[in-house]
């Protein structure tokens, strides 16, 4: 009597920790079927709230729980319990990996890495460099392995896409001993949806990566700029740390690094306090009291100054890093909005290109109002420069990753 082979196990669980929040996808590599994907929020609140999309056989209704979930540990439980009701627990035979984001993968990995005690003490050594992330990725880690200590656990780092920068880029111009003996330079991050998206837009030209320069402009709560020659990035706008760059939800961007002695001499404030004011406290939320771009355009709508203001500074910003970006590159095939904002946001789209028209950039109202989840183009035909909307999906790079690393090659 023969039995048919058992098919090795093909399911990716992606873990996206966020500083008080989880997103995760369960993916079938094999089939290339996403079957479940949610998130919770809010997480160490009272009002925390688990959201869950069941896709398989053509998915079924969403599925919300609210209450308090007070840590990681506990959200990764009601994950798991949610998954369970679908059966496609986390004890499931099936289930060939967990892939993890990870904020700062600092200058030892460039590539996706299982994960060990060692991978574990080094991605803890680089907590003062990314103080939102990190923490919260590590806790993501700790708990899915303590549920399933048999299956390989594989890290994909936000910085390792950024690897490739030249040194004119990546060295900050400081004092050369004191920058190696402290490990500072530009270590970029967003790099799963840098690469992804940067992928994606010479696909929707038509085009090979190697064929193509791209700026792509990930635009979500944390945001960054990317300047990618031939699939390769040689420029980003976050640093050391990801608070380098853009306006972002609750973090300045640039400033004059002069503004932080200034804060402890004159205003007496701790290191600490002005890594809250500027990390939490600053961007738009400290522009004008939301994070939120939905938010800031209605209140624009009711005539709202504040809010106008910080929305001018936010597109100001952006506007500068596709100047920097273009001289960078020197010729551009496209421009590529992604995330919350740049996939979402068309009026901060068209302000962002507003008046480029000189550099080839242009957008087309009627196709930057339209709303899709697929790839577009937003430029009108005769612009010299495509401009597009690209959505990111992190969480299916990180699932590539993982099960190549694990399994073997995937396809794109
Ligand atoms: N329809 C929309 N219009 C404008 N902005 C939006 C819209 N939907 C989401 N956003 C913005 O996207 C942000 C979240 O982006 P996202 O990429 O999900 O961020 P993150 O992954 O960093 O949590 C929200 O804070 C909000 O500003
Ligand atoms: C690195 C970073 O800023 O990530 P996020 O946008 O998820 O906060
Ligand atoms: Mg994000």
């Amino acid at each position: 009597m023969s039995t048919a082979p058992t098919p090795a196990p093909a399911r990716v669980l992606v873990l996206n920790s966020g500083s008080s929040s989880v997103k995760y996808q369960l993916l079938d590599m094999r089939g290339g079927e996403r079957l479940a994907q949610g998130l919770v929020e809010r997480i160490g609140e009272e009002t925390s709230r688990l959201a869950h999309t069941p896709l398989l056989g053509g998915g079924s209704a969403p599925r919300e729980r609210t209450g308090p979930i007070p840590d990681h540990a506990a959200a990764l439980k009601a994950v798991a319990e949610e998954l369970a009701a679908d059966g496609l627990g986390l004890d499931s035979p099936e289930l060939a990996a967990i892939g993890h984001r990870v904020v700062h993968g600092g200058l030892r990995f460039t590539e996706p890495t299982v994960i060990d005690d060692a991978v574990i003490a080094e991605i803890e050594r680089l907590v003062p460099v990314a103080p939102l992330h990190n923490p919260a990725n590590l806790l993501g880690i700790r708990t899915a392995m303590a549920m399933r200590p048999d299956l390989p656990q594989v890290a994909v780092f936000d910085t390792a896409f950024h690897t490739t920068m030249p040194e004119s880029a990546a060295r900050y111009a400081i004092d050369v001993e004191t920058a190696d003996a402290h490990r500072i330079r530009r270590y970029g991050f967003h790099g799963t949806s840098h690469a992804y998206v940067s992928r994606a837009t010479a696909r929707l030209l038509g085009k090979e990566p190697e064929e193509v320069n791209v700026i792509v402009l990930h635009l979500g709560n944390g945001a960054s700029a990317s300047a990618v020659r031939g699939g390769r990035c040689v420029d980003t706008s976050m640093g050391l740390t990801p608070l380098e760059g853009l306006v972002m939800g609750t973090r300045s961007g640039d400033v004059d690094p002069a503004v932080t002695f200034h804060l402890k001499r004159v205003a007496g404030m701790s290191a600490d306090e002005i890594d809250v004011l500027l990390n939490q406290r600053s961007g738009l939320v400290g522009l004008c009291g939301d994070n939120d771009m939905r938010e800031i355009q209605r209140r624009i709508e009711a005539g709202d100054e504040r809010a106008a203001l910080a929305f001018d500074i936010y597109v100001h910003r952006l506007k500068k890093y596709i100047g920097a970006y273009y001289a960078v590159l020197g010729r551009v095939d496209a421009v590529a909005f992604t995330a919350g904002v740049g996939e979402n946001a068309a009026a901060v789209r068209a302000a962002a290109v507003a008046g480029l028209e000189e550099l080839g950039l242009a957008v087309d109202a009627g196709l930057n109002a339209e709303r899709s989840r697929e790839p577009r183009l937003i430029s009108p035909a005769y612009a010299r420069v495509a401009v597009a909307v690209v959505p990111t999906d992190e969480e299916l790079e990180i699932a590539r990753q993982t099960f190549a690393l694990t399994r073997g090659q995937v396809n794109d």
